[in-house]
């Protein structure tokens, strides 16, 4: 049981045996052992030294998703999936070490002056015997509006994405599909399986549990609250192998599954939190 930290992450773990690290380079949660298994996907190419985010594990995306918006300026100067991802964060406490869990909570620094925008962001990170929940916490401590949209980039870990079955996607739901130029299209409530390219935002899912048959005996359910939309993506050898850091084959042995606030932005008005929270259970 216990939290460690080195200079560069901290590691929790559980009494049942399961542990988590994450990098304070972006708050990404890099590893997740559960029932001596590995459960996040990092490419073996991925940069571990602060030069580039992390490809794999848990990225925070914020306060932006996806390409910089057109406006306003201080948005559209952003980098892809915003600068949270980047950013040095530090170990602000322990929030628990007990047989019920170990959670710590994590702290990202002052946004970069330019942004204009003055927010505390934190991250609760809580390991049991088979969950590991992230919380993201905002709030606008500015004397005007500041919106945002922010997501939890997971990188699940699966023996073959060919196999796999993803549920939880409602009847009816609308979903941007950006393999299609962005087309807006209606789920039928069927069962997702990887046989193409898949990069599609599930817009506002009322479940808010998407569930992933590892085809294997095991498998995810990732369910959230506060987070409204649920981005899905494998790139598959088409556009996998054009990713500089992404290893060969790779995209065969993970799938995103990502809860998120991204269709819209998110308003605080000054001093308004924003809480949101994804559990991920080993299934
Ligand atoms: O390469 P990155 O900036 O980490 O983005 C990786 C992926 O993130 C999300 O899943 C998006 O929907 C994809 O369009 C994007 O390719």
């Amino acid at each position: 049981m216990g939290v460690t930290q080195n200079e560069k992450s901290v590691t929790l773990n559980h009494e049942s045996g399961s542990s988590v690290e994450i990098q304070l380079y972006g708050a990404t949660v890099v590893s997740w052992k559960q029932g001596g298994k590995e459960r996040m996907f990092v490419s073996s190419k991925s940069a571990l030294d602060g030069s580039k985010p992390i490809r794999g594990g848990i990225p925070v995306v914020f306060p932006i998703f996806g390409p910089p918006p057109s406006s306003p300026p201080e948005y559209a100067a952003l980098k892809q999936h915003g600068f949270a991802r980047q950013q040095n964060w530090t170990l602000e406490s322990t929030v628990m070490d007990r047989p019920e869990g170990v959670s710590v909570r994590l702290r990202a620094p002052a946004p970069p002056s330019e942004f204009g925008h003055n927010y505390k962001l934190s991250y609760v990170v809580t390991l049991t015997a088979h969950q590991l929940s992230t919380d993201l916490h905002v709030v606008n401590e500015d004397n005007k509006e500041f919106i945002f949209q922010a997501l939890l980039h997971n990188y699940l870990a699966v023996p073959d994405v060919s196999k796999i079955k993803i549920t939880g996607l409602d009847k009816g739901v609308q979903y941007r599909d950006k393999i299609l130029d962005g087309k807006i299209d209606q789920w039928d409530g069927s069962t997702l399986v990887v046989d193409r390219p898949i990069d599609r935002v599930y817009q506002k899912v009322p479940s808010q549990e998407i569930k992933v048959d590892d085809g294997a005996g095991s498998g995810f359910a990732v369910r959230f609250k506060g987070f409204v939309d649920c981005t899905i993506w494998n790139p598959q050898e088409e556009t996998g192998s054009k990713i500089a850091d992404m290893e060969d084959k790779g995209w065969e042995r993970y799938v995103c599954i990502e809860p998120g606030y991204v269709k819209d932005f998110k308003s605080l008005a000054p001093g308004e939190e924003f809480l949101a929270q994804q559990v991920i259970t080993v299934l």
